[in-house]
């Protein structure tokens, strides 16, 4: 009949879930391919030789077809144990450039950390779920990398 509610599981529905969690870190803004001047001109305060910290706060969104048996696009306790491993294991309480091998040789910048994230969890996420890492640095300098 006409305007009857048949509820949503004919359509393929699309849906956007994000899981939220902080963490704390300390880095240094300096590259090794610049003069220390240039380190200095560029990065000003942010490349003080002792560093400075942050409660940096991370978005990860998954985007998928919302399973019609489920409800689902992903079940959110897995997505936890995912940023478990890729954010809280490796960067809570930690040094970004002195701790995590991947900034040895990296700039720590927000935009860097975002990229880390994403493909680290794009190697553990089921293939092409993965749709937004969003990191605030700060309240307000905030990153959004979609893996472009
Ligand atoms: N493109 C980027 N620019 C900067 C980054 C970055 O990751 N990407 N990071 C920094 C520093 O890490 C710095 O800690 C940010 O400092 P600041 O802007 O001072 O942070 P606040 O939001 O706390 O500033 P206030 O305006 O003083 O509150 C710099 N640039
Ligand atoms: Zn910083």
């Amino acid at each position: 009949m006409a305007g009857t509610f048949d509820g949503n599981n004919t359509a393929e529905r699309v849906g956007y879930i994000t899981r939220v969690q902080s963490f704390s870190a300390c880095h240094r803004l300096h590259s090794s391919r610049l003069s220390a001047e240039d380190n200095k001109r560029i990065f000003g305060k942010c490349n003080n030789p002792n560093g400075h910290g942050h409660n940096y706060k991370v978005e990860v969104t998954v985007r998928g077809k919302i399973d019609p048996v489920t409800g689902m696009v992903m079940n959110l306790t897995d997505l936890k144990r995912c940023i478990e491993d890729v954010v809280m294991t490796p960067l809570d309480h930690k040094n970004l450039d002195m701790d995590v091998p991947y900034f040895a040789d990296v700039v720590s910048t927000t935009e860097n950390v975002a990229v880390y994230i994403w493909d680290n969890m794009a190697k553990v996420l089921p293939p092409n779920l993965l749709y937004e890492i969003k990191i605030y640095e700060t309240d307000k300098n905030v990153v959004i990398y979609r893996g472009e």
